[in-house]
């Protein structure tokens, strides 16, 4: 498959624009989902071709994800001195920001909480694997048989119901259990304000990109936002892209288009 006409005539008229921000989204988009998430790791050409944008006038650059800051860092191997901006943990963490995510004791105690019922939900669900991030905690199921997989997310999703102070996001073969939760569409719409930025570009993959692209619709700053959907699945981005490899070939069209 090749890059449908629309999307590079939209590319085109975007790269023409004095200050734009292109941001993405990391695993699914730049990254092939895999069942560790520490295995994860950019197919080639895609972070190359966002450094480079970064490095051009009026270019802001950011990855927006739902990992936590220092794995993001680690597995997109974004230099901690070059351009990209880093958004982490669905919009709690910003790598501008020098304090990381400060957590008050209410929050402390609910994630202690519960890290205690997650270690009884696993003695259930043995086949069940939990992720720590800094505000939340991930119930992964990606690989075990469909039944044990529904069954797990279920008891997750009810866990997340009984606490309400939680923040329930589910994703693929994932549900996020969060005790602090800015989200994705707040900080793209967000940083889009902050960087002055006349259009957006912004790819995902999954359920908490879809609140991106509904966010960057809904706002008058960023209604001409760029949207591009990685997959097959339904949507509301204006455009879509097959698997990683083309979103490698889409970032390389807006870097020639963007070099003129
Ligand atoms: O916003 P993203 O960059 O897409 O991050 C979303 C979640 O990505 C990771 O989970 C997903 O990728 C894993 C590794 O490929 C895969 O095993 C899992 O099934 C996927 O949902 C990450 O582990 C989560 O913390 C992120 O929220």
């Amino acid at each position: 498959m090749s890059l449908s006409p629309d999307l590079v005539a939209a590319v085109q008229d975007f790269a023409r624009l004095d200050r734009v921000l292109v941001a993405t989204d990391f695993d699914g988009v730049l990254a092939p989902l895999v069942q560790d998430p520490m295995d994860s790791r950019p197919v080639d050409g895609g972070m190359p071709a966002l450094t480079s944008l970064a490095e051009l006038p009026g270019t802001t650059v950011a990855l927006v994800s739902g990992r936590a800051l220092g794995p993001l860092r680690e597995l997109s191997g974004a230099d901690p001195d070059g351009p990209l901006v880093l958004i982490g943990s669905h919009g709690a963490e910003d790598s501008r920001s020098e304090s990381g995510l400060a957590l008050d004791a209410d929050q402390q105690e609910l994630l202690e909480t519960l890290g205690d019922e997650l270690a009884t939900l696993r003695e259930e669900h043995p086949g069940l694997r939990v992720e720590e991030k800094p505000a939340s905690r991930v119930v992964h199921t990606r690989g075990l048989p469909d039944d044990e997989a529904r069954a797990a997310l279920d008891a997750a999703q009810e866990l997340g119901a009984r606490h309400t102070a939680l923040d329930v996001t589910p994703g693929k073969d994932v549900v996020e259990l969060a005790v602090a939760h800015v989200g994705k569409g707040v900080a793209l719409v967000a940083l889009a304000r902050d960087v002055d930025a006349q259009a957006v570009f912004y790819a995902g993959d999954d359920l908490t990109d879809e609140h991106g692209f509904e966010a960057l619709a809904d706002d008058p700053h960023t209604a001409r936002a760029l949207t591009v959907h990685v997959g097959d699945s339904d949507t509301s981005a204006r455009h879509r892209v097959a698997d990683e490899h083309e979103m490698v070939e889409l970032l390389q069209t807006l870097l020639a288009a963007r070099r003129g």
